[in-house]
């Protein structure tokens, strides 16, 4: 792709009962694999465990939160650290792109091809109704799936390395989410899913 037709917009994904807007690269203040080093060494990964059918299980990820306020997730709450300063640059970046404004993020490290998140909806009380969730990816692509709750619709997009992709709207309400285990090697994945949490 060339300098002139790649957007540096987001561009508005159409899809029924909900908001999605894609960038395929984000402006950024250094390459993607440099952020990305970056993140997998200062980031507190932690391999999380959560709760299934009241089972104590691996989330099959590793995971850190960041941010100002406190959040519940497989009904366990969580206390963010403090944003690092990259988190703190990218968090403005992000805010700039999409003109929302947040104040936490979760970071979600797919080592290899083993690694997923299950189907959800980000759709905590404390997200709001209409949230707003802005999800910047680095390293391997890995394809975001999202399932109609209650029509026989999905919508696959691949998360590229430095894309951008915005979930607003109705979108939680009427969809849920998730990212499939893959067969075929994959190299490691860094999410960073920005929130706005009251
Ligand atoms: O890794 C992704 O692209 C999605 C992560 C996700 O859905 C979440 O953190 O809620
Ligand atoms: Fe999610």
């Amino acid at each position: 792709m060339d300098l002139f037709s790649a957007p540096d917009t987001l561009q508005p994904i159409p899809i029924d009962d909900g908001e999605l807007s894609f960038l395929s690269q984000l402006a950024l203040p250094a390459p993607n694999d440099v952020i990305l080093q970056r993140l997998l060494e200062e980031i507190d990964w932690k391999e999380e465990t959560i709760f299934v059918w009241g089972k104590e299980q691996k989330q099959p990820r590793l995971s850190a939160w960041y941010g100002e306020a406190a959040y519940t997730y497989s009904r366990r709450l969580f206390t963010p650290l403090p944003f690092t300063p990259l988190l703190a640059e990218l968090k403005t970046i992000v805010e700039g792109v999409t003109g929302h404004r947040f104040n936490s993020v979760l970071l979600n490290c797919y080592r290899n091809e083993r690694d997923s998140v299950g189907f959800h909806s980000d759709d905590e009380p404390e997200l709001g109704p209409t949230p707003a969730i802005a999800s910047l990816t680095f390293g391997t692509t890995r394809t975001f799936i999202l399932k109609h709750k209650t029509l026989p619709k999905t919508v696959k997009i691949d998360l590229t390395d430095g894309s951008l992709l915005l979930m607003a709207g109705m979108l939680q309400r009427h969809w849920k989410h998730g990212i499939n285990k893959e067969t075929k090697e994959r190299g490691v994945r860094v999410n960073l899913t920005f929130r706005l949490i009251a």
